[in-house]
């Protein structure tokens, strides 16, 4: 929908970039014009998305767990237009099976992983007036049973995402919230008949398209939103609207 060459000259970083939908924002991007560098911990997917990409896309195999090496890697790349910070995920459990190890793990990747990232790209972005889209989660301050870790690291990233729209005004941030994108990863957390029951739930009765949620963050990256940040946007056909469904079989554990 946005026209030929809109991001051309723009510099983009995308993190997950090997699978669903961080592969289909790189797509994305390199097709409008962007140069997107990739990172990720499996360098097999992302040589996929390099080959699908073709020029315009380069790639490092990167853990955003480990500190050190991302936030060093982050620094390097310079100036920065647009960084996604699309690597997420976590394990569908009764919130009483959630180990303390376990709940760190997600809060570490979904929250403060990715507040690193920020942090390290910050100089770079501020530099060139960039932007910063975080992929979340619809509506987790509704409580979605099944993710209490999740859905309270989204919900950080919700406040985190406001709070820097207030103090770093040269960087637009906004918070990109699906619902339902039937990729490889959340096929791996859910059986397919228990996605279709979700889906036939939201208001819209539809799931959102991986392509979708690649043209709002290659959007989000143009002069259309100039005057947005600290929004937070949800793609998710209207479920935010609900209650969300367990993702447990007892919604009490
Ligand atoms: C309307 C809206 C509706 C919503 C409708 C849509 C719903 C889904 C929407 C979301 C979709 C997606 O996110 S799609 C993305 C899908 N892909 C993913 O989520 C994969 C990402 N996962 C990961 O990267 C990792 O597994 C991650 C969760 C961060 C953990 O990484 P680590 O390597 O640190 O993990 P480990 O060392 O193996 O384990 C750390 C601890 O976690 C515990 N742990 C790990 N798996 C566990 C499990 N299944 N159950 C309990 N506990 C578990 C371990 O036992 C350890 O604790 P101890 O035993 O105490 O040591
Ligand atoms: N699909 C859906 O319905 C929804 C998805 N989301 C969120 O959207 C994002 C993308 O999801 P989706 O494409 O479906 O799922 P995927 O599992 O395909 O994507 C997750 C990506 O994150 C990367 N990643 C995970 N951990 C790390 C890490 N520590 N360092 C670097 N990269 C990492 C993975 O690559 P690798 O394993 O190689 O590191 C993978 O490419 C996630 O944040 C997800 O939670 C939100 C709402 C709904």
């Amino acid at each position: 929908m946005l026209p030929d060459g809109v991001l051309r000259g723009k510099t983009a970083l995308v993190s997950g970039a090997g699978s669903g939908i961080g592969r289909a924002v790189s797509l994305r991007l390199v097709e409008l014009g962007a140069s997107v560098v990739g990172v990720g911990r499996r360098a097999e997917r992302l040589a996929e998305t390099a080959s699908l990409a073709g020029e315009g896309f380069r790639y490092q195999a990167l853990d955003i767990r480990d500190r050190a090496a991302a936030g060093a890697f982050v620094a390097g790349l310079g100036g920065l237009d647009l960084l996604v910070n699309n690597a997420g995920g976590q394990f569908i459990a009764p919130a009483s099976a959630i180990s303390p190890r376990g709940f760190a793990a997600v809060a570490d990747l979904n929250l403060t992983a990715t507040a690193s990232m920020i942090q390290a790209a910050r100089e770079g972005l501020a530099e060139r007036g960039g932007r910063v889209v975080n992929l979340s989660l619809s509506a987790p301050e509704r409580g979605i049973p099944g993710l209490a870790h999740s859905a309270a690291a989204r919900a950080g990233i919700a406040a985190l995402t406001r709070t820097l729209a207030r103090q770093w005004p040269g960087i637009r941030l906004f918070c990109l919230a699906p619902g339902t994108v039937l990729t490889e990863g959340v096929g791996e957390e859910l059986p397919p008949e228990q996605l279709a029951r979700i889906v036939a739930k939201t208001p819209l009765g539809r799931d959102t398209s991986t392509a979708e949620v690649a043209e709002w963050v290659a959007a989000l990256g143009t002069g259309i939103a100039d005057a947005v940040s600290g929004s937070l946007i949800e793609l998710d056909g209207g479920s935010g609207l609900v209650a969300a469904a367990s993702l447990n079989e007892s919604e009490q554990a």
